[in-house]
This record gives C-alpha cells, sequence and structure tokens, in this order.
C-alpha cells in the first residue's frame, strides 16, 4: 500500500462536537486503580468528559501483577450495557479488557444493537506485567470484532496477534503490520511504540482506507509509572475524538496529556512496580485542588481582611473631627485639594479599566465611574476649593446646603452642567492647584501602575476600596455612629456628607463589589491573590491619604 506519511501537527484548530461527551468504558477493573475502569474513568474526566463503566471483569492486581481474575456472568455484563443505553446518550464508548469469547459476543451484540456512534477499541490480551487478561482462545472472537470499532490501539504485542505476525522488530514493520490490520478491518489503528526499545516512544496513526500513516513522535519517558498507559490513552482519545470530530487532533491531543500524566507518574508513589500515571497532574498544576470561594465569600474575605485598616481609618483625627464638624476648615480644604488630584488620576485609571473591560457591561460601568468621579465629586472639591463653601464662604455664613451628589458610578447632574464647572479656568485652576503630597503620590502610583501592568481583574480589585470604604465611612457617617451632629443639617461639612451616603452611590458601590467578587471567584488562584493584595494595598493607600492632612498641618 502506498501510504501518505505525515507528520502530525502540533495543534489544530477543529470544531466542538460536543461539549463534555458522555463515554462509556467497557473494562476490567483494577482495584490498585492505574489500569482498567478505574484509570479509563480518571482520563475521560481528565481530558474534558462524563465516564461510565460496564465492568466486564473482575481483577486482583496491583502495580507488580495480577493476582487473579473474576469475570460475572455475561447477562450481568448485558444488564449494566442496557441499564446506561435506556437512560443515557453515549457518545463514545472505549473497550478494554474482555476476559473471553462469551464477554466479547455480549458486547458484539450490544454494540451492533445500539450502533455508538465513536467506539476505540483496547485489544487488551496481556497486562504490562506480562500476565493474561483475555483467554487465548478468545483471540479469534476478538477478530471479528474488530470491525465494529473505528479505532483500534494494539501494542506491538496485540498488534503481531491481530496481523497474525511476530512481533515487529522495527518501527516500519509495525507499521506495515497496522496496515494491514486496518486494510483487514476498515479501522483506524494507531500503533504504539511503549515497548519499542530505544530512547523514541512514537505512535502512529494508521488508515488503510485513505492511505494515511500519521506519526506521532516523541522522546521517551525514563519513568517507571507505565501501569495503565494503553488504558489511559484510548479513553482519552475516545473522550476527545468525541469532543473534537477529528482523529488526528484526538490522539495528538491524548498523547500530549498521556505524556505530561508519565512525566508525573512516579510522583504519586503508588506501589512498588510499575506504578500508575498520573491522571490529573495537569490540572491539579493548572487549576489548582481547592474549590473555588463564592463572590459572597470573596467579599466577606477581603472586607474582613481590612478590619484593622477600616479601624484604622475610624480612629483618625480627621475623621472623627470630620463626624463632629470639629475639624478646622485648612485641613479640610487641604484633604479635599489632594482629593481633586487623586480623583482627576482615578478617573483615568477608571477609563483604563474601561478600555480593559472584555464585556461591555464591565466597559460601561467603569467608563461611567470615571465620568461620576470627575463629574459628581470634583464638583464638590471644585465648589470648595473656588470658596463656594463652607464656614467662612461667600456671605460668611456657616452652614452650607447639602451640595450636589452623585460620585463615581452615579452622575446625578448632566455632563454640562458639571463639566461647565471642572473646565472652567477659575475652578479649574484652583481645584488642581495643590502640589500632590506624598500620601496622594504613593496612592496614584499604585493605582496608575495596576492600571499599566494591564491586568484587569487586578485593576479591577485595586479601584474597589475607592468605592467601597467611602460608601461605607459615608453611610455610617450619616447615620450617626459617629456622633448626632453628622445628622446636624447645619454641619459645616454637610455637602461633603451628603455625597458620600448618596443611595446612588451605595447602589454603584454594591455593582463594583459584584463585579469584582465574579471576576476574583473565576480567576485561578495566584490571579484571585494577586487581586487581594492590589485590595489591600489600596485599602492602605485610603488610611494614609485620611491620616495625611492632620499629619501635615
Ligand atoms: N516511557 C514512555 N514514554 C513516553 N510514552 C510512553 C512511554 N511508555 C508508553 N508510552 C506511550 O503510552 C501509550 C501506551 O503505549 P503502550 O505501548 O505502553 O501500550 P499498552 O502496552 O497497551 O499499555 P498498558 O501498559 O496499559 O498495557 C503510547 O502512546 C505510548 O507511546
Ligand atoms: C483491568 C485491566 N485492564 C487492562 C489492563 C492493561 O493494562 C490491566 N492491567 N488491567
Amino acid at each position: 500500500m502506498s501510504a501518505d506519511v505525515r507528520r502530525a501537527p502540533h495543534t489544530r484548530a477543529v470544531p466542538r462536537v460536543r461539549r463534555v461527551p458522555r463515554v462509556l468504558s467497557i473494562a476490567g477493573s483494577d482495584p490498585s486503580g492505574g489500569a482498567g475502569i478505574q484509570a479509563d474513568l480518571k482520563s475521560i474526566a481528565a481530558v474534558g468528559g462524563y465516564g461510565m463503566s460496564a465492568i466486564t471483569a473482575l481483577t486482583a492486581q496491583n502495580t507488580r501483577g495480577v493476582r487473579g481474575v473474576h469475570v460475572p456472568p455475561s447477562a450481568f455484563l448485558a444488564e449494566q450495557l442496557d441499564a446506561v443505553a435506556d437512560d443515557i446518550t453515549v457518545d463514545a464508548v472505549k473497550i478494554g479488557m474482555l476476559a473471553n469469547a462469551e464477554v466479547i459476543g455480549v458486547v458484539a451484540g450490544w454494540l451492533r444493537r445500539i450502533e455508538p456512534p465513536i467506539v476505540v477499541l483496547d485489544p487488551v490480551m496481556v497486562a504490562t506485567s506480562g500476565d493474561r487478561l483475555l483467554d487465548a482462545d478468545a483471540e479469534a472472537a476478538l477478530r471479528d470484532l474488530l470491525p465494529l470499532a473505528d479505532l483500534i490501539t494494539p501494542n506491538l504485542l496485540e498488534l503481531a496477534v491481530l496481523a497474525g505476525a511476530e512481533r515487529a522488530s522495527t518501527w516500519p514493520d509495525a507499521i506495515a503490520q497496522a496496515e494491514a490490520v486496518s486494510s483487514a478491518t476498515g479501522a483506524r489503528v494507531l500503533a504504539k511504540g511503549g515497548h519499542l526499545d530505544g530512547a523514541d516512544a512514537p505512535d502512529a496513526l494508521v488508515h488503510a482506507a485513505s492511505g494515511t500513516v500519521v506519526s506521532f513522535g516523541g522522546a521517551r519517558i525514563a519513568t517507571t509509572a507505565t501501569h495503565g498507559t494503553g488504558c489511559s490513552l484510548s479513553s482519552a482519545i475516545a473522550t476527545l475524538q468525541a469532543e473534537l470530530g477529528d482523529w488526528e487532533a484526538a490522539v495528538g491531543e491524548a498523547r500530549r496529556w498521556l505524556r505530561e500524566s508519565l512525566r508525573h507518574g512516579a510522583s504519586l508513589e503508588v506501589g512498588g512496580g510499575h506504578g500508575p500515571v498520573s491522571h490529573f497532574a495537569g490540572l491539579w498544576s493548572r487549576g489548582g485542588v481547592r474549590t473555588a470561594p463564592t463572590p459572597d465569600e470573596i467579599e466577606s474575605e477581603w472586607w474582613a481582611g481590612i478590619a484593622d485598616v477600616r479601624a484604622a481609618i475610624d480612629d483618625l483625627p480627621f475623621i472623627r473631627g470630620l463626624a463632629d464638624g470639629t475639624l478646622a476648615r485648612e485641613p479640610f480644604l487641604g484633604y479635599l485639594a489632594q482629593d481633586a488630584l487623586y480623583l482627576r488620576d482615578y478617573a483615568r485609571v477608571l477609563a483604563e479599566a474601561s478600555r480593559l473591560a472584555p464585556d461591555a457591561a464591565g466597559q460601561a460601568f467603569w467608563a461611567n465611574s470615571a465620568h461620576g468621579s470627575l463629574v459628581g465629586e470634583l464638583e464638590l472639591h471644585a465648589d470648595w476649593l473656588a470658596g463656594a463653601h463652607g464656614p467662612g464662604a461667600g456671605d460668611g455664613e456657616g452652614p452650607i446646603d447639602g451640595g450636589r451628589t452623585g460620585t463615581h458610578g452615579t452622575s446625578v447632574d448632566g455632563p454640562a452642567a458639571s463639566a461647565a464647572s471642572v473646565a472652567d479656568p477659575l475652578h479649574a485652576a484652583a481645584t488642581f492647584a495643590a502640589e500632590p503630597d506624598a500620601a496622594t503620590t504613593a496612592y496614584l502610583d499604585h493605582l496608575l501602575a495596576t492600571a499599566a501592568r494591564g491586568d484587569y481583574a487586578v485593576l479591577a480589585a485595586a479601584v474597589l476600596p475607592c468605592f467601597w470604604i467611602y460608601v461605607d465611612l459615608g453611610e455610617r457617617l450619616a447615620a450617626g455612629e459617629f456622633g448626632a451632629q453628622a445628622l446636624d443639617p447645619g454641619h459645616p461639612y454637610a455637602s461633603w456628607l451628603a455625597t458620600y451616603s448618596d443611595p446612588a452611590f451605595a447602589h454603584a458601590t454594591r455593582e463594583a463589589i459584584g463585579l469584582v467578587t465574579r471576576l476574583a471567584a473565576d480567576a485561578t488562584p495566584e490571579r484571585r491573590a494577586a487581586m487581594h493584595r492590589a485590595f489591600r494595598i489600596s485599602s492602605e493607600h485610603e488610611r494614609a491619604f485620611f491620616a495625611a492632612p492632620l499629619a501635615l498641618h
């Protein structure tokens, strides 16, 4: 046969056929967990499938060898197969140990009746340890089963038996035998080089009908943890074929996964013989093994985690004086002048969060918040800093009105009105006249650096304390938690208090908390930790920012 020999591409973009394939393993049980249905279920799950198993035989084996085989009545296997098929759509079937001709007969009859869309047959005859797993007189029955498979995955010994030849001594000989078996059965054959001597462990996907041989190369991995590699590979291929609908892609990805699992097998320290592969090693290292916290749990954890910072803010003379109205005008104006500088760049940082947001809802939320920071909050600052507000301002009479409300995310005023005052040269000059102090510089450097690093989730976490701490403080001040003076409409800083106890600001803050905690719940543990760090650092800057006015004056 003239074979079109190609090298398998590293990856291939193929459409997903079934998101979570439902895959049935028809195989024997290995109580030591490395081969048979135990390996199959792990492999199916590891590559993204839902695994099921109908048990053909029970073995008593471990990593050193097989001690006994018990084959339950074949009628009970038929009952298992029917129980599954009567209820569940089977997207793919993997067949392993069949034990004897009677079992093969039951499986063949069931396959003919159900016609599963994908059948991968691992013609298990002898275990890695050398023990027989198929009666010698059942080989003819197995040969009759082969045409019902889409893919057959024999090792070198099994391939020779199926081809009716001697064990291939070279890889080209093995491929020739695979071509013969494929030709005789119509199935694809994956010739496996696990038992070859030498530095390589190649496999080849052979399809006689289309005259193709796709080679999969790779250096042999130095490990004794090879128990169940054939079971694991065939289950993974069945699952991936159901998901990807492309044999080359399915074999390629299954091999990449198996090689990763082989590399980590020894670390499991299971048994003194040929140990199992570590089926989930890649998932464990990439995804972690702990259940992700829910957004609600993250909210509680992060908030509790800054309890010390919040208590320190509550105790600051600046906050106490702001609450009872005894704070002198100068440090308050000093604070507002710094806050104006802060808000101008904070709005830029929020705009960057908007730019980075992967979805339109996030994009709109942060853009609106950026607008709110400039328009709602800066308005307040501009009015105060231009001398329009507060004790000693304007006509000299103390009490001022409640001020305009609307903070980041809640621009209640039209942009025209507010933009006018911020853009007004006199207002603008007064608003931004101050030099940034150390606290302002440090906080903004943290936010601007986080924005520059371009990690959306971390940036979203970094901007959150400015919402959350303010709204919490504003609400508790307005509720009189720091003294009844804050409830007095004649309070000198009533406009400031009103700005930060505005229900619309509280609403925007809830949205921000929800958005950030959902991002954190979906993040990897490392990314979630980075988000949490950014959140904590911003909270500490909030405290330093509130402390600065009285430290300087
Ligand atoms: N040391 C190794 N390094 C890299 N790949 C290997 C190694 N051993 C086996 N493989 C791969 O594992 C898969 C199974 O091959 P193998 O020829 O060992 O099958 P098997 O004998 O049916 O397995 P089992 O041990 O389950 O009986 C193949 O893809 C093979 O290339
Ligand atoms: C049950 C069972 N199936 C297959 C193999 C082949 O590895 C094994 N050792 N045990």
